[in-house]
């Protein structure tokens, strides 16, 4: 792959694994971070010094909101492609610390879209979420899906940064790329995500917490499987339709911009409940089960319609729960010695 590229979020986990393989590739990166301290700094730190052991690797450690930072960044590479996977994470915390979406999600995602204005890159790729289905029942969820009932704050910035990119993709004619994520999970996963919050409590002992009674699925993606569909995704770069009859049927393309949304999703649901059982196989002990009710802004069932992305790559994901699960506990056991 050639070119220069700027990925926000390496510090982060799907920023991490997307830069290291992309390091390995022999691509030189700059990653930019804030270091935020939504979930413990050190994990992202330790991140981040994996990936200064390679010397086409160089890190900026600043907000993505700090307008004069982020510019000085972006501008001493002039890169090519922009990957924007920094952001304020997370479902449920956006009840209690909306304004953090609003600064991260908005204000630092219109910084990412200037900046690609400005240097006129030939691909930019931004995440979204799974999260921006809401509502919708209809399953598997398609992009071609009208996903306009967010149900948390979350959901809400990221739809809002779809549309936002849109209109630059329209008016400055930038080819974009938005990826919807699907509660990815594996080594080096988020410490306020399901997969770690159960693994270390039932290693300290402690019962885990299961919303909604465990009537809840997810299609849950292995992060080895996403950086691989987002490499291949780096590729597809979308293109202005001449006319809509252009769109193939169940493409995303807009039909007045070179602009995408694309599913990256595991392949498959699973049941929280079966989870759980992986996760208690993985680790050879059993969970202790705090049953909870629904937790407001969470979404009941996750399915991605993965047609688009095969179509777009031929790249399906592969890994199963078992086998992801497992991975994650061996990482865990190596990184915290237990
Ligand atoms: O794809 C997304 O759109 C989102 O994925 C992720 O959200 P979620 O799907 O909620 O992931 P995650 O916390 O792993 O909970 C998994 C399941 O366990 C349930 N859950 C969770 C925690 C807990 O203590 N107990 C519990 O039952 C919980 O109710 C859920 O059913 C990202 O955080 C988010 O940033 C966003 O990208």
């Amino acid at each position: 792959m050639g070119g220069k590229v700027f990925i926000t979020g390496t510090a982060g986990f799907i920023g991490y694994h997307l830069a290291k393989h992309l390091l390995d590739e022999g691509v030189e990166i700059v990653g930019y971070d804030g270091m935020t301290d939504y979930y413990d700094p050190q994990l992202k730190r330790r991140r981040h010094q994996n990936l200064l052991q390679n010397a086409r690797f160089r890190a900026v450690e600043a907000m993505l909101e700090d307008r004069a930072a982020f510019d000085g960044a972006v501008d001493a590479l002039a890169p090519d492609i922009i990957v924007h996977l920094a952001g304020q994470a997370g479902v449920r915390y956006s009840l209690d610390e909306p304004a953090s979406y609003v600064q991260s999600n908005l204000v630092g995602g219109f910084h990412v879209l200037e900046a690609a204005r400005r240097h006129g890159v030939t691909h930019l790729l931004m995440a979204s979420t799974s999260s921006v289905y809401g509502a919708n029942e209809a399953m598997p969820f398609r992009e071609t899906d009208k996903a306009d009932l967010p149900v948390s704050f979350y959901a809400a910035t990221k739809k809002a940064s779809e549309a936002m990119a849109h209109s630059y993709a329209h008016l400055w004619n930038i080819p974009t790329t938005m990826f919807r994520f699907f509660t990815v999970y594996g080594p080096w996963g988020r410490p306020d995500m399901a997969l770690f919050k159960f693994v270390d409590a039932i290693l300290t002992g402690r019962p885990i917490d299961v919303y909604n009674q465990g009537n809840l699925s997810r299609d849950f993606t292995y992060v080895g499987d996403l950086v691989h569909a987002i490499r291949l995704l780096i590729d597809a770069v979308p293109e202005r339709p001449a006319s809509v009859a252009d769109i193939a049927k169940g493409d995303s393309l807009s039909p007045v911009a070179p602009w995408r949304v694309v599913n990256i999703g595991g392949g498959r649901p699973t049941k929280l409940m079966d989870f759980i059982a992986a996760v208690e196989a993985a680790l050879g002990r059993p969970a202790q089960r705090n049953m909870l009710p629904m937790q407001p802004g969470d979404v009941v069932d996750t399915w991605a319609d993965s047609t688009l992305l095969e179509r777009l790559t031929g790249y399906v994901p592969q890994t199963g729960v078992e086998q992801g699960v497992a991975e994650f506990v061996a990482w865990y056991r190596d990184y915290y010695c237990c």
